[in-house]
This record gives C-alpha cells, sequence and structure tokens, in this order.
C-alpha cells in the first residue's frame, strides 16, 4: 500500500512527500526532473526518473511497488509561458495526465488527489470564490487544468476510483523543519522573489500593476503555508479511503493580502529594504483571488496550523538563506 507521488522532486509534490513519510505512510516518487530536483526527494522516499505519461512506466512502477493511491503534482506551471507555448501545457498537463489516468484505471487504482488552481475560475465575479463558480479559465495553464479535472470527473463515474482535486490558491512558505522549499528554477511567485530580493539574489523588485480596484491598487492573494496544503493532501486520502465521494476543494485560508502588504511583510521579517519598482500589469492577472474555504475545513476536517503571513515568510525567507549555504542556487 503505497502512494505515488507524481512530480515529488518540485516544490509541493516534495512536502506533501514529507507529509505521507510523516504520517507513515510509504512513498514512491516519479519525477523526470525536468524542473525538480534529485535532492529534493526527501530522505525514506523510492524515487524513479521518468515521464509520468509513459504508460508502461507507469504500469509496471504500480505493480512492482504495489500502488494503491495517486497523487499527480507534476505539470507545467507558469501561467505566461502556457499563453506562448500553449501546446506544451496541453501536452504535459493534459495529455500526460489522461496517460496517467488511464494507466491508474487499467491497473485498478482507486484513488486518485490531483494538484488543481485556483486559474480554473479565471476572472470570477466576486470574492470569495466558491467551488460551484463557473469554469473560465483565462490561460492555457488554467484550461490545461481544468479539461484534467473533466476528464477524472467522467472517469470516476465510469471506473471504480475516486478523485480530490485541490485547487490550490497562491502556495508559498517553506518546510518549517527547512527539509524542503521553494526550487523551481524559474519561479515567478511573489513570495520567492520577494525573498531573493530580501537575501540579495536579485537586486529589485517589481510591482506589476498598482492601478487595480483594490485597497492599495495591487492584487489580492490567498497565499496558503505548502506545509499546510501538503497536509489537506494526506486528509484527502484518508478520506478517499474511507469512501468519501469524489470532488473538487478550494485551497485557500480565505483572507487575502495585496502585493504592497507581501512586500511590507517581507521586508519586515528580514529587516532589509530592497529596492522595489513599479511595473506594468501584468497580462492575465485577476486584481483579487479569495477562497472560499469552507468545503475543505468541513469534508476534510482540514485544520491549517500556519495561517500566518509572517510565518510564511519567515520559512520562505530561511528557505533562501539554506539554499544560499548549500551553494544550491535557483537560477532565475
Ligand atoms: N505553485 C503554485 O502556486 C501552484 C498553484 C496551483 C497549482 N499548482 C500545481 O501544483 C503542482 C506542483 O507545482 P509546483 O509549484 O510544485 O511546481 P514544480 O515545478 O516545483 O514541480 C513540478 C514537478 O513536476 C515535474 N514534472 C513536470 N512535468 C513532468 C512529467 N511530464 N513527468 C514527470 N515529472 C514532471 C517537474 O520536474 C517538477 O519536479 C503543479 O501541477 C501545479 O500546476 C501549483
Ligand atoms: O515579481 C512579482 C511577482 C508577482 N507579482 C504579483 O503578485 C501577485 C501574485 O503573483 P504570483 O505569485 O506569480 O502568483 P499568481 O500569478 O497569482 O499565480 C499563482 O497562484 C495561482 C492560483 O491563485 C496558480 O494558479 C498559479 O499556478 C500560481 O503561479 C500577482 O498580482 C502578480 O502580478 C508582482 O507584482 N511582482
Amino acid at each position: 500500500m503505497t502512494v505515488l507521488v507524481t512530480g515529488g522532486a518540485g516544490y509541493i509534490g516534495s512536502h506533501a512527500a514529507l507529509a505521507l513519510l510523516d504520517a507513515g505512510r510509504k512513498v514512491v516518487i516519479l519525477d523526470n526532473l525536468s524542473q525538480g530536483h534529485r535532492w529534493a526527494v526527501p530522505a525514506g522516499a523510492a524515487f524513479i526518473e521518468g515521464d509520468c505519461g509513459d504508460y508502461d512506466l507507469l504500469r509496471r512502477l504500480i505493480t512492482d511497488h504495489d500502488i494503491s493511491a495517486i497523487m499527480h503534482f507534476a505539470g507545467s506551471i507558469i501561467v505566461p509561458e502556457s499563453v506562448v507555448y500553449p501546446l506544451d501545457y496541453y501536452y504535459n498537463n493534459t495529455v500526460n495526465s489522461r496517460a496517467l489516468a488511464q494507466a491508474a484505471v487499467d491497473a485498478g487504482i482507486r484513488h486518485f488527489i490531483f494538484s488543481s488552481t485556483a486559474g480554473v475560475y479565471g476572472e470570477p465575479a466576486k470574492t470569495p470564490i466558491l467551488e460551484d463558480f463557473p469554469s473560465k479559465p483565462i490561460s492555457p495553464y488554467g484550461t490545461s487544468k481544468m479539461m484534467t479535472e473533466k476528464m477524472l470527473a467522467d472517469a470516476s463515474i465510469a471506473h471504480d476510483m475516486n478523485y480530490v482535486a485541490l485547487r490550490y490558491f497562491n502556495v508559498a512558505g517553506a518546510d518549517p523543519k527547512g527539509r524542503s522549499g521553494q526550487t523551481s528554477r524559474k519561479a515567478t511567485h511573489l513570495i520567492k522573489i520577494a525573498s531573493q530580493a530580501a537575501t540579495g539574489l536579485r537586486p529589485h523588485l517589481e510591482i506589476y500593476g498598482d492601478d487595480y480596484e483594490t485597497h492599495d491598487g495591487t492584487c489580492i492573494r490567498d497565499y496558503i503555508h505548502v506545509s499546510d496544503l501538503a497536509n489537506a493532501h494526506v486528509l484527502a486520502l484518508e478520506y478517499l479511503e474511507n469512501g468519501g465521494e469524489s470532488d473538487v476543494m478550494n485551497c485557500g485560508y480565505g483572507r487575502g493580502f495585496s502585493v504592497r502588504e507581501v512586500i511590507a511583510a517581507v521586508k519586515d521579517v528580514s529587516g532589509v529594504d530592497f529596492p522595489v519598482k513599479l511595473a506594468e500589469r501584468r497580462p492575465g492577472d485577476p486584481a483579487a483571488l479569495i477562497a472560499g474555504a469552507d468545503r475543505v475545513r468541513e469534508k476534510l476536517g482540514w485544520k491549517p496550523q500556519h495561517d500566518n503571513l509572517e510565518v510564511i515568510v519567515r520559512h520562505a525567507l530561511d528557505w533562501e538563506v539554506s539554499l544560499k549555504t548549500r551553494q544550491v542556487v535557483d537560477a532565475a
């Protein structure tokens, strides 16, 4: 009874693998290392270098490792890149997910947990965003994830497999014990970029637009600590194993911070007044994304431990410093 974690050499997958191991589960990680790192695979997890779209490999490893459930993190994650290379995103996030779902169904895997995104909502008419709001993604990235959600919904009706698609809001921070953190080679995420500016890895930070309809003109997001998110996956697995019905669930705290508020927190916690410049709006950024986050609490019994922006920032900064001392530079 082992959990297959695709993308487990990456940021969120490595934290989920840690949470599973901490919960006493056996873990096999499959990652093609296109973005992840071999050193990010937690001690105690088996590692297979390969592609989550490789059906034959999947069938073999599911049998060899007695896999009973799949957590599917592997994918391409950069929204603006998906606008430039949409077919790459549909391939990696949708076509490869189809192959994985096919292998799962053919091998009789009964539980599937999928990394979805708030990006499926596009520009919602209001916040907080509830799961039954329409899916109207505005980027190929969001559409590629929405299509996988729909495949899983249909497959779960036709086959003996239940699933949970967790729609993450803005994931940030790092393992409180310092065992993993944001490692993505091309990170574009605000708290990561601000932490890099605070630790001297970047000369400055740019604010992408301050003329949004928000209290200070900058975009508002619901930042969720990666370890709280990882725990939601462990709970989702228990829920499915106990016969829970298939569902989609937002993962956020239900509150938001503006870009300026995040920058102030990073400056405050780090004690570094790094330069900040104003830049043009980034295409496709909605003004405010805040999760309606009741369902994940009610259905999974999820109780976040780190719902505090300063704590999230502290852990992100500690991780950046540890990367520098380990000389594992995350090339921008
Ligand atoms: N980071 C966020 O804020 C965020 C928000 C919403 C959803 N998500 C989703 O969460 C998942 C994990 O994101 P992350 O931030 O950890 O990104 P990441 O890039 O750190 O991790 C993704 C991992 O998947 C691997 N991978 C990519 N394509 C693969 C393939 N075809 N076969 C095998 N391995 C492959 C990469 O090497 C990498 O290790 C993604 O599916 C992403 O879309 C992330
Ligand atoms: O250097 C930067 C980086 C970001 N931002 C702004 O900060 C906010 C947050 O941006 P970012 O951290 O890049 O996250 P999002 O664009 O909100 O997207 C993240 O969160 C989404 C869910 O809300 C996921 O779907 C995506 O995969 C994930 O990248 C946005 O308003 C950006 O314009 C800046 O102003 N300067």
